[in-house]
């Protein structure tokens, strides 16, 4: 695969359309549009064109198309687009004459976002931004991934870089103090002082974990005795029938996942099997899944059905007491909601409190860390910063406070990708579709 080829893909999702685009990057763009097309319009301006397949003249398509020449392009290379029809024989033929032009072929997944990594028209927490743009279900994670598209995560920690740079550059220039004796109070005071601010902000930004789960969603597991009337409550949250609701005691035996929107925010409502003593091995299995399921949980709702429970509730990180089977019997005063799946009745004030729990868990979009990726990094730039700054403070050696200093600058750096990301780099374009 060579990356000097001119790459070309659907940019448009797959399957019949009225219009499909054809993105195309490389040194061939403007031959491509000039053989196809006719001639070239001005950059940047939509052009309509009759597209003829080369050589026979046959007409292919009529098509609105694209110039964009680089460096200001997506990719940062020659680009251009073609607005075909999106039927499937069109694009079979566009494409297919798009695959004998020389030095010309499909893209890679994320080869588009690649080049344009690799061209430095965006780093690498822009790419992460722009895939979790693509991913968003709910508008909190879109939010937050257009905050990070935009640069919002990169600016911050080329900003952390360029300071830790300073502090680097003062401690190597107090190594020439060092050599005449000791290093000028102010000069320490002052280097002190940085290595303190970024280790206080760098250590805010870890302290925030809203936005990882802000991506992840925020997870529900519905708990309680067989019978509670959990695959109801699924079936109503999830507005559709995903789990068996039967009366035999122990019907639900695997894990049912269905993800909402709750105001805007990604929730993930578990079903699990009812918690008993059985001596059925299979139910037994679904009863170990469930408190597994639970013990992991931002959350649990623990159903108690009207005839009260036999069992203990799960162990938690949080924990609702939700009466059941309302219509039934109204009156638990050991739950905090009561509800009833089948007549609706409680149901709006237990999205309200799922809402509400989300909310306060997930943030509204405003973190900055995103990705595990993040994490460790900044971990490791904490660490380095706090290592720094106690040598300093302890009369160490300055070359290894410096040491530190680098190590710290080169951490952050891995964030935007300045640095050391070749691993991650082909996870994470894998994980984008063809034609992004
Ligand atoms: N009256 C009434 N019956 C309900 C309600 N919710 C569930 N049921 C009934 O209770 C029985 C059990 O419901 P499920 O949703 O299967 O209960 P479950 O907790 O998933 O049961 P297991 O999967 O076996 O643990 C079914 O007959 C439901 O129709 C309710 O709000 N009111
Ligand atoms: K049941
Ligand atoms: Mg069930």
């Amino acid at each position: 695969m060579r990356s000097d080829d001119t790459i070309f893909a659907t940019a448009s999702g797959h399957g019949r359309a009225a219009v499909c685009i054809v993105r195309i990057s490389g040194p061939q763009s403007w031959t491509i549009l000039n053989t196809l097309g006719g001639s070239v319009p001005e950059p940047r301006r939509a052009a309509v064109r009759i597209l003829r397949e080369p050589g026979s003249g046959e007409p292919l398509d009529q098509a609105l198309i694209l110039w964009m020449p680089g460096p200001r392009s997506f990719t940062g290379e020659d680009q251009a687009e073609l607005h075909i029809h999106g039927g499937l024989a069109t694009r079979a033929a566009v494409l297919k004459v798009l695959g004998t032009i020389p030095d010309c072929r499909p893209a890679e997944a994320g080869e588009f976002t690649r080049r344009a990594f690799l061209n430095g028209r965006m780093d690498l927490s822009q790419v992460e931004g722009l895939a979790d743009v693509i991913d968003a279900e709910t508008e909190a994670q879109r939010r937050q991934a257009m905050l990070q598209l935009e640069g919002r995560l990169g600016d911050t920690a080329e900003r952390w870089r360029e300071e830790i740079l300073q502090a680097l550059a003062l401690l190597e220039a107090s190594l020439d103090f060092s050599d005449e004796g000791d290093v000028p109070e102010d000069l320490e005071a002052d280097i002190l002082q940085r290595l303190d601010r970024l280790h206080v902000e760098i250590g805010r930004a870890l302290a925030n974990r809203s936005g990882e789960r802000l991506r992840e969603g925020f997870t529900v597991v519905l708990a309680g005795p067989p019978n509670a009337g959990k695959s109801t409550l699924l079936n109503a949250l999830a507005r559709r029938d995903v789990a068996i609701v039967s009366p035999i005691a122990g019907t639900t035996r695997d894990v049912i996942e269905v993800h909402c929107d709750l105001g805007g925010l990604p929730v993930v409502v578990v079903d699990t099997a009812g918690l008993r003593e059985s001596g059925d091995l299979i139910e037994q299995e679904g009863v170990s899944r469930a408190r597994a399921r639970a013990q992991d949980a931002d959350l649990v709702l623990w159903l108690v059905p009207p005839e009260g429970e036999e069992t203990d509730p799960p162990a938690a990180r949080r924990l609702l007491r939700v009466g059941t089977k309302a219509d039934v019997s109204r009156d638990r005063d050991d739950c905090d909601l009561v509800i009833s799946a089948s007549t609706g009745e409680g149901l709006a004030d237990l999205i309200t409190a799922l809402e509400h729990e989300a909310e306060t868990a997930l943030g509204q979009g405003d973190a900055l860390l995103t990705r595990e990726r993040h994490r460790r990094a900044l971990e490791r730039a904490h660490h380095s910063l706090a290592a720094g700054r106690a040598l300093l403070e302890t009369g160490g050696p300055i070359e290894l406070a410096a040491e530190e200093a680098r190590l710290a600058s080169r951490a952050v750096g891995e964030i935007t990708g300045r640095v050391d990301v070749e691993d991650v780099l082909d996870r994470l374009f894998s994980s984008f579709c063809i034609g992004k």
